[in-house]
């Protein structure tokens, strides 16, 4: 890719839609809250942890993702995981950030709810006070636990109401489809949250379709599988449903084999509403312009590619219509330069 190419990418204003804030957990983080706060890891060494990131599909990373989050327990240790990915991402130009954030993996360990809201939410107040960077947090359920968990969480949710914007559904998805979540999402809905789901990532075409039917959620994540049914990929372009796609997961996850593999550009392509994410920046091997670069580096993609996926991280955003417009005039300024 050329230097312009890649300085275009880099410094253009973007969104990021789709990170999980647990996955942004360094493994030099990790050990320093493991040590902060007298936790004993299965690894000996930040070298021996970053040597088992060699995964073969989602669950042998939700297997170690999981782990990673043991050590978060008091509520400045959820402001510093926080404050350490708003920094990369500050540095990456992202203008906006919609966290997830999975308070079931907390919860279970018995840690309150309101410590890990208020840390997540407290860097985010700073973010947008420091660099004018706005935020919002969505909360996740784990698919792989059930209803009457996530009506569980919901229920302690509930108090910090004005803390978060939406829910999502993430965790092992096959085996797990959306329509488990069917009362609950309901429910989210009628208590005007903004509804998101995982589906099609390894899961079938099937999900993504019961997901938008069924959950009605208004954002599908990953969503890559799409292109297997035409009927459905047809439905999503004329709809404007935003797939938020993570490229560097999707190859360490082996949903492609390599990174030339990936279907961005035949999304892009069939018109799909397409943003660009980093889904768990510390465990697939980069941060939002890490996906951008290798994305164009490995694919045919140009600059009115890069500006359409900027316009639309804005676009596909649970921001109020005019923020949108006022940061994809940004987005049209940064390119008529
Ligand atoms: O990519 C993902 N898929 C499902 N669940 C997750 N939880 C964190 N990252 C992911
Ligand atoms: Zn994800």
């Amino acid at each position: 890719m050329d230097a312009s190419l890649r300085q275009l990418l880099e410094k253009m204003p973007k969104a990021e839609l789709h990170m999980h804030i647990e996955g942004s957990l360094e493994p030099e983080l990790i050990f320093a809250l493991a040590e902060r706060n007298g936790v004993t890891l299965k690894y000996s060494s930040v070298d021996e942890l970053r040597r088992a990131y060699a995964f073969t599909d989602l669950q042998s990373f939700l297997d170690i993702y999981y782990a990673g989050a043991s050590v978060l327990l008091k509520e400045q240790d959820f402001y510093d995981m926080t404050r350490a990915y708003l920094g990369r991402a500050h540095a990456d130009n992202v203008r906006h950030a919609e966290l997830f954030f999975d308070p079931q993996t907390h919860t279970e360990r018995g840690v309150d709810f309101g410590t890990v809201i208020s840390g997540i939410h407290r860097a985010l107040q700073d973010a947008a006070t420091e660099w004018g960077m706005s935020g919002a947090l969505i909360m996740c359920f784990l698919r792989h636990l059930s209803e009457e968990d996530a009506f569980a969480t919901l229920e302690q949710a509930l108090p910090y109401r004005d803390k978060f914007i939406g829910v999502g559904l993430d965790s092992s998805e096959r085996g797990h489809p959306p329509e488990k979540f069917a009362r609950v999402f309901a429910r989210c809905r009628e208590l005007g949250l903004r509804l998101v789901a995982h589906a099609g990532e390894e899961g079938p075409p099937e999900y993504i379709r019961t997901a938008l039917d069924v959950l009605k959620v208004e954002r599908i994540d990953h969503g890559v599988r799409c292109l297997e049914d035409a009927e459905l990929t047809q439905r999503l372009a004329r709809d404007k449903v935003p797939l938020t796609v993570c490229p560097l997961s999707n190859v360490k996850l082996r949903v492609f084999d390599r990174a030339a593999d990936h279907n961005l550009q035949r999304l892009l392509d069939a018109g799909l509403t397409v943003t660009i994410n980093s889904d768990d920046p510390a465990y697939f091997g980069g941060y939002v312009n890490d996906n951008f670069t290798e994305m164009f580096s490995v694919l045919p993609l140009d600059q009115r590619h890069a500006r359409q996926l900027a316009r639309d991280s804005f676009a596909a955003s649970f921001l109020p219509e005019q923020d949108k417009r006022r940061l994809m005039a940004e987005v049209d300024a940064f390119f008529a330069q």
